[in-house]
Formats: structure tokens, C-alpha cells, sequence
């Protein structure tokens, strides 16, 4: 669903912001993306979802290159980043039909979807308001729902349990569960490691723009905790 394939960044100066990053995310996968700040998740999230440009690497979503095809890899991701920017003049419901508009969904499917997800994420009565008048974790719900309305086969997210309430939380982990369970595929950075170890069936841990481990939980933590092993290999 996602290969990178030796994906370098520099945002200027000597230093890579990333540095050679490969890893794959098949179809059914949870991955987590684990780094400490500064180490380079958000600069490899920005390119898979075509809102950063880069020359070196290739990085394909079901086969399409990000680079050459960005079409049809938008029509198949969802991205939510850490901090949504949203249309503040526009209400809950008006956003969420943008957005179903610009991918083209029909008004049976999106009623049903913004329907299910609102209920999920008990957002329902506030669909009329201004976005302007949300709460961040409101606004947070809003985008989260704008993502599912394409269903995606690829969501990726930055930081996504940041700001949410435990409830939202949990919701969106379900979320998370049940997109895979239907064959999509979840990517996303994290700095909660117990969020990571309790939900992702893989990670990657990426230190100064480089990816040091990846593979599934089993592997990685060979029986320790997830803290402990990524401690292990951080510092190493
Ligand atoms: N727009 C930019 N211009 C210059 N340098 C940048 C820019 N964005 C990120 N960087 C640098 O690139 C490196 C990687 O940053 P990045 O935001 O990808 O890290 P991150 O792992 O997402 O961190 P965090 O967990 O704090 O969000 C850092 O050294 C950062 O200072």
C-alpha cells in the first residue's frame, strides 16, 4: 500500500531531514512511525502525502508514484497532519460537503458516512455550527471525519492522539481497526509509545532522519517493552 524507497530530504545546509528512508506498509498493517522531536517523521509524512517536494527516492501508495501519479495517490490517502487548518467560516456540515465534493461522493454514500463518524465521535449536533466556534479537539473530530469520507486506503496521520479526549481516542482507534480489517492500511507518527505498542502490528523508529529498526512489534521488542527496546536502540 506504501513503499519508500531510499527517500532523502534537506530542507538546505549539510544535515538530511531525512536520510535514506525505506520501509513498507502492506495493506491490513497498523505502522507506527516512533522518533524522538526533530527526528524527521513529520518530513517523511509531508512527502507521502504530496505536500513536500523531493527529488531524492521514490515513494509509491498502491503502486502510484507520489512524484509522477499525485492524483491517483490523493484519491487513495487520507492525511491528517498534527495541527488541522480548517475553513473557519464555513460550519461542520459545510466543510464535510466540501470535501466530499472535491472527491466526488455521492450524496447517499456521504450522508451515510458523515453520519456514521459524526455519531462515533458524538459531534452531531455541532455540525451546524461555525467551524470558527469548535474546541481544537472539535476541529480535530471534523478533520478526522473529512479523511474517512473517501475511504481511503491509505490514512496517514501526524501525531494523531495529541489533543483528542480519551473517548475520541479510543473511537479513532477503532477507526483505525476497522479500516484495516477492510484491507486499508494505517501509517502514522507518534511520540506515545504504550499508544504505539497496544495498537500498531509494525513500527519504524527513525533517529536523525534515519530509519534504525522497522519490522513488526514481535520483532522489535523481542519480549521487553516497547520503551525499552526503542531506549535500546536509540541510544545505542
Ligand atoms: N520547513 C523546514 N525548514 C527547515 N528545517 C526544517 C523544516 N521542517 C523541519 N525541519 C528540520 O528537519 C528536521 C526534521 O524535522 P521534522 O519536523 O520532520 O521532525 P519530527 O520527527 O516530525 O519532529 P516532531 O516530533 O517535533 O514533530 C529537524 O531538524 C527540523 O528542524
Amino acid at each position: 500500500m506504501l513503499e519508500i524507497s531510499n527517500y532523502s530530504k534537506s530542507y538546505g545546509g549539510d544535515k538530511l531531514a531525512a536520510d535514506s528512508v525505506s520501509l513498507k506498509v502492506e495493506s491490513g498493517d497498523i505502522y507506527g512511525f516512533i522518533g524522538h522531536n526533530g527526528a524527521g517523521k513529520s518530513t517523511t509524512i509531508r512527502a507521502i502525502v504530496g505536500v513536500l517536494d523531493f527529488t531524492d527516492g521514490e515513494i509509491l501508495i498502491d503502486g502510484h508514484s507520489v512524484k509522477t501519479e499525485p492524483m491517483e495517490c490523493k484519491k487513495v490517502t487520507a492525511y491528517i497532519p498534527d495541527n488541522p487548518d480548517l475553513y473557519e467560516n464555513l460550519t461542520g456540515i459545510q466543510f464535510l460537503n466540501f470535501v466530499a465534493d472535491v472527491f466526488q461522493i455521492g450524496d447517499a454514500e456521504r450522508s451515510e458516512r458523515i453520519a456514521h463518524y459524526a455519531n462515533a465521535f458524538e459531534i452531531t449536533d455541532a455540525l451546524g455550527d461555525l467551524i470558527s466556534s469548535y474546541s481544537h479537539g472539535m476541529k480535530q473530530k471534523v478533520a478526522i471525519i473529512s479523511a474517512l469520507i473517501h475511504e481511503p486506503k491509505l490514512l496517514v496521520l501526524d501525531e494523531p492522539f495529541v489533543g483528542l479526549d480519551p473517548k475520541a481516542a479510543f473511537t479513532l482507534k477503532e477507526i483505525m481497526h476497522d479500516l484495516c480489517r477492510k484491507g486499508a492500511a494505517v501509517f502514522f507518527s507518534t511520540h506515545v509509545l504504550d499508544v504505539a505498542e497496544k495498537l500498531c502490528n509494525k513500527v519504524a523508529i527513525i533517529k536523525q532522519g534515519k530509519i534504525i529498526t522497522s519490522g513488526t512489534m514481535e520483532e522489535l521488542t523481542a519480549g521487553k517493552s516497547l520503551e525499552e527496546a526503542f531506549l535500546e536502540v536509540y541510544d545505542a
